[in-house]
């Protein structure tokens, strides 16, 4: 099985199952340059930034105008030290990498925020990474390896090299040396930076190491310019003619999925000044210019990464355990972004136009892969872009829970940076909600030497040294083992050898040797064995020393991790504290709403209810009106009805009153003209006209008021009417005795206008026709009638008489024409005309 294919499985499930902790967001706020400046932001200790539009953004249109607060794990105001900024959010990190754990630390913010002053600060007050260097070689200082022991294996990984091999590579590096730099190996380095001398150094340190472990460090020096990759550390080649640019860089994976620069120069330094060496070396190559906004303005996004290397000494706590699966490694990144910035404020062109489109879209792709892992932890499945940038590409492993990520947002507090600070809120806001799995912490390997070996091994080898200085006495143990060596062994006695035969004096010496032996071997006996109790005792207490420091230092950090929850507690408490008055404050006022609501609803109740019962009221009032008035209609109409009867049964009776004239009249007039005999008795009842039907008025007529009126023209005198004789177009002259009576008269032969009829007064209307009856006798006919109004604004005539008058043929028969005469008769009468005129 693939161990780098299982790991990348184990991160996975550890991105999405295992423990998290949120992005670890501080604010700082630089200075301003005047105090005239107009501020856009504020600072609510101890963790809470107030921004808001300054006065000249709330004039504008559109402009903005509420006040944002953004919280934040830790804000740095105006008047913090670069120390103080160090030692609270990089301190931590350094103590990660020296137990060998990852940790990306970045400044970001809107360009001349002061990025690059915390990052890198200056010789006198350094910022964030020549602190982290000064601690890193305070805390390791003689726990260091020789150099070249760990060397990088140009895939992201370490061999180890014995200690031969090292110095061998050390003596092959010097003789590479140029002479005048082993001449003089300083020369260099007045040619680097001068910054580098003026330089205070830190005196930070991490106590909780382990001294068991030999360790090395590395740096490499990268910038991303223009989405491409450089090593700020590369050696660039001179062929003669010209120098050779910088070569792009590529991102790979290793076999543990990290990513990584490949073929990127990493130099091992053995103490802070190398560091330094090659940090100011790779800082002149940096990409910076001039712009509108910051007089050194950083181009593109540097990456000073730093590696520790460990591994555990042997038992004799002297040489390093040559085996590659002790190694540890620890990084940590240390990453100046370049400032977003808005073109129509930096009126940047050309290459410093490309330069920033560059940034913004980086830093664009860095926020949409922390808004998508933002949205993929609320359950969402997104693809992450991380490849659409070098930036966020290089960075995939950390955001996907390899080390522990933190973020410093820097902030400009002048009023022109509102908009874009604004912008650089929300991100911060929205990196703050990202969750990032725990690192996996790698179990040590056991390889069972004893903690603290190495201190003992150094006590010992300290006390001898002491010892063969100062040649100090053995301390005594009662054998005579007090007495310096000298005392112990004797001079040898001395021995006369006489002859050759002088066996006493051989025996003797060999007796004196003897003893001396014997006593040499007892004292070297001892010895051992009180160096073997010792050493025995010194490796007892360091091991009860070592222990005893481990459990200060994991209660010092459980010390400290709780002091952290607390005052995060505290915070939190605050927070909760101002969130709850100001949801009281706003349920006081609801509450003052409803009541107002509330009162003003009965109110209106009370209004409505009034309104209702004077409704009532007036519709009663309007109802007994309306049985008034009903009522006094009724006996109108029944008072009109009867004045209209009455005056209709008058009209009635002139109209019976007058046919029985016209009656007599007409048979007054036949009984003149015909002899007084029996037959023209006879004769005379012949001519007797049948009396026409009388109808009753009109309804028309009796409803309105007009009746009256024509009622009060019936009885004008006969003499004052006025007829319209409507007669054929060529009438026959009559012969007849009677002539109809017409003393007034209008007459037409055509009738085709009302108007005629309606003005001139016309009061009467007669219709002459001239023909031949059956007996071919002259017959006119002369229908009369009433020109009455009608309610339309027209008039109507009521036909009320019709004359016949004859001109007797002598060869017609009587009888027929008596009968035809009153037909006619009848059926004239009944015939009415009615005109009408223009309506007024
Ligand atoms: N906290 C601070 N105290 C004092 N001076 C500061 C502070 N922050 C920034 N400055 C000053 O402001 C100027 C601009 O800062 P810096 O170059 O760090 O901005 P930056 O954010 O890195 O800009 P860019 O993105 O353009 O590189 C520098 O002269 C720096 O010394």
């Amino acid at each position: 099985m693939n161990p780098g294919r299982n790991r990348m499985q184990n991160k996975n499930s550890r991105q999405k199952n295992g423990p998290k902790e949120s992005m670890e967001v501080c604010c700082r706020v630089r200075p301003v340059p005047s105090q005239n400046t107009e501020l856009c932001l504020k600072v609510e200790p101890p963790s809470t930034v107030i921004l808001a539009p300054p006065p000249s953004y709330i004039n504008l249109r559109n402009a903005p105008t509420k006040e944002m607060h953004y919280t934040f794990k830790k804000v740095f105001q105006e008047q913090i030290s670069q120390k103080e900024v160090f030692e609270s959010v990089a301190l931590p990190l350094i103590e990660n990498l020296l137990n060998a754990k990852n940790s990306l630390l970045f400044t970001y913010g809107v360009t001349g925020s002061g990025k690059t002053h915390t990052m890198i600060g200056s010789g006198k007050d350094g910022g964030i990474m020549p602190r982290c260097i000064d601690t890193i070689f305070n805390s390791i200082g003689m726990y260091k390896t020789n150099k070249y022991v760990f060397k990088p294996d140009k895939l992201n990984g370490f061999d180890i090299q014995s200690e031969s091999e090292a110095i061998i590579e050390m003596q092959q590096e010097i003789i590479c040396q140029t002479p005048a730099k082993i001449k003089n190996p300083k020369l260099e380095r007045n040619n680097s930076d001068q910054d580098l001398f003026k330089r205070i150094p830190t005196e930070t340190k991490i106590t909780n190491i382990d001294i068991d472990n030999a360790y090395a460090v590395f740096v490499t020096f990268v910038e991303i310019y223009n989405n491409s990759v450089y090593d700020l550390l590369e050696e660039c080649p001179d062929d003669g003619f010209r120098q050779r640019g910088p070569q792009v860089k590529i991102i790979r994976e290793d076999a543990d999925h990290n990513m990584f620069v490949h073929g990127v120069n990493e130099v091992e330094v053995s103490s802070a000044d190398e560091a330094f060496e090659a940090f100011y070396k790779g800082q002149k190559r940096r990409r910076i210019a001039h712009t509108t906004l910051n007089a050194e303005s950083s181009r593109a996004h540097t990456i000073f990464t730093i590696r520790v290397v460990q591994a555990p000494v042997d038992q004799q706590g002297q040489s390093i355990v040559q085996d590659k699966k002790y190694l540890q490694i620890g990084q940590l990144s240390l990453v100046d972004l370049a400032g977003s910035e808005r073109t129509n404020r930096t009126k940047n062109t050309g290459q410093r136009l490309r330069e920033a489109g560059n940034i913004n879209n980086s830093l664009m792709t860095l926020r949409n892969c922390l808004e998508l892992l933002r949205e993929n932890q609320k359950g969402a499945n997104k693809m992450i872009p991380y490849r659409d940038s070098r930036l966020t590409h290089l960075f995939k492993t950390y955001f996907e829970g390899e080390g522990q990520v933190c973020m410093i947002v820097c902030v400009n507090p002048q009023g022109d940076d509102y908009d874009e600070n604004l912008q650089v809120m929300k991100f911060a806001e929205i990196s703050q909600e990202v969750q990032i799995a725990f690192p996996p912490t790698t179990p040590r390997v056991n390889h069972g030497f004893t903690p603290g070996r190495r201190r003992a091994n150094n006590a010992l080898k300290k006390f001898e040294i002491e010892y063969d200085k100062e040649n100090q006495e053995i301390p005594p143990s009662g054998n005579g083992l007090h007495k310096k060596p000298v005392e112990i062994f004797a001079d040898i006695p001395s021995l006369r050898y006489v002859s050759m035969d002088d066996d006493l004096s051989v025996k003797k010496a060999k007796e004196f040797l003897e003893n001396q032996l014997q006593l040499y071997n007892s004292v070297t006996g001892n010895i051992r064995e009180r160096y073997h109790d010792f050493r025995e005792m010194i490796l007892k207490t360091e091991r009860t020393a070592f222990t005893a420091s481990q459990e200060i230092e994991s209660i010092k950090s459980l010390y400290e991790r709780e002091k952290e929850r607390n005052s995060d507690l505290e915070s939190r408490v605050k927070n909760s504290d101002s969130q709850m008055c100001s949801l009281k404050r706003k349920i006081d006022e609801y509450e003052l709403n409803v009541k107002r609501l509330k009162r003003e609803l009965s109110e209106k109740d009370m209004h409505i209810h009034k309104t209702k019962i004077n409704t009532e009221k007036v519709k009663e009032q309007y109802n007994s009106k309306i049985a008034q008035t009903q009522e006094k209609l009724k006996t109108e109409i029944e008072r009109r009805l009867r004045s209209q009867k009455s005056a209709m049964e008058f009209e009635a009776r002139s109209r019976d009153r007058k046919l029985r004239e016209a009656k007599r009249v007409l048979s007054d007039e036949a009984l003149r003209s015909i002899p007084s005999t029996p037959s023209a008795a006879m004769e005379r009842s012949k001519y007797t006209v049948s009396t026409p039907s009388v109808r009753p008025p009109s309804p028309n007529f009796r409803s309105t008021g007009r009746k009256l009126v024509n009622a009060r023209r019936a009885r004008r005198s006969r003499s004052l009417e006025t007829w319209l004789e409507h007669r054929p177009p060529a009438p026959l002259p009559l012969a007849t005795i009677l002539q109809p009576v017409l003393t007034k008269r209008k007459s037409v032969s055509k009738l085709t206008d009302a108007k005629d009829m309606v003005s001139g007064g016309v009061d009467k209307y007669c219709l002459v026709t001239q023909g031949q009856d059956s007996d071919g006798d002259l017959e006119a006919r002369i229908y009369k009638g009433d020109v009455l109004p009608t309610t339309g604004g027209g008039v109507q005539v009521k036909f009320s008489d019709v004359e016949i008058l004859k001109q007797k043929s002598p060869s017609s028969s009587p009888t027929r024409r008596n009968h035809n005469l009153a037909n006619n008769a009848q059926n004239g009468c009944s015939v009415a005309i009615e005109g009408h005129g223009f309506r007024r």
